[in-house]
């Protein structure tokens, strides 16, 4: 039995990632490919605890580094438990977020050392990377105008415009790296073009 692919969605808040999983689930389903859909921070029940934790506004100021070493012991979890066991059964992985959102949002948005994260990432993720990343690219302010009308902002949520620009550029630069494992969408685009395009390049993979 071949390995399953992993695929990641990423983009900053409000770019759409909920509304087009549901596409790429219904896409999977369609043509009866195994997969489980799961989420970073979270996909286990310590690792989901540890998302809430990182989530919830607190009078505490939560340092970087913490930050950054929480969300990798979740990642540790997850891909113990659920990610890397799903793969060698021959499930294709669909993750909402995954490390480049460590680089977007601890590193771009943050602004803290991609050496530390690129150091973590080879600890805890050994040489598995997602085969595609599927990146929906949009304007901030246009994302964060959506994101405000489905509930309220939680810790991220609530960083100033400037913090956002810093995310998305991060995520740019890490597909402009690597142009063959993302495939970056302009999320900007009426949904049903966003999905031609989610639907080609998931086409590709087979
Ligand atoms: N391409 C699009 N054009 C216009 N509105 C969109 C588009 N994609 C998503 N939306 C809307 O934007 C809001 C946020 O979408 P959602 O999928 O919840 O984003 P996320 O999960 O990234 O926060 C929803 O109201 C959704 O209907
Ligand atoms: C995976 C990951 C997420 N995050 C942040 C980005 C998001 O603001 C937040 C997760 O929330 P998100 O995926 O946007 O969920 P929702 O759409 O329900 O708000 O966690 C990091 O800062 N680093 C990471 O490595």
């Amino acid at each position: 039995m071949s390995r399953g692919k992993f695929i990641t969605l990423e983009g900053g808040e409000g770019v759409g990632k909920s509304t087009n999983l549901q596409f790429i689930t219904q896409w999977l389903a369609d043509r009866n490919i195994p997969f489980i859909q799961t989420r970073e921070p979270g996909g286990t029940p310590l690792a989901e605890q540890l998302r809430e934790l990182l989530l919830a506004k607190r009078d505490e100021a939560v340092d970087p580094t913490a930050e950054l070493l929480m969300v990798f012991a979740a990642r540790a979890q997850h891909l113990a438990k659920v990610i890397i066991p799903a793969l060698e059964r021959g499930d294709w992985v669909i993750c909402d977020r995954f490390t480049d959102a460590t680089y977007a949002y601890q590193g771009g948005g943050r602004a803290l050392d991609r050496a530390l994260i690129e150091r973590l990432e080879n600890d805890v993720q050994g040489d598995l990377r997602p085969d595609k990343v599927l990146l929906l690219d949009l304007d901030p302010q246009i994302g964060l105008q959506r994101a405000a009308s489905t509930g309220a902002a939680d810790r991220f949520e609530s960083e100033q415009l400037a913090f956002f620009h810093r995310v998305r550029e991060a995520y740019r630069e890490r597909a402009q790296a690597a142009p063959s494992r993302y495939a970056v969408v302009d999320a900007s685009q009426p949904l049903v073009q966003v999905q031609q395009q989610l639907g080609q390049e998931l086409q590709r993979l087979l």
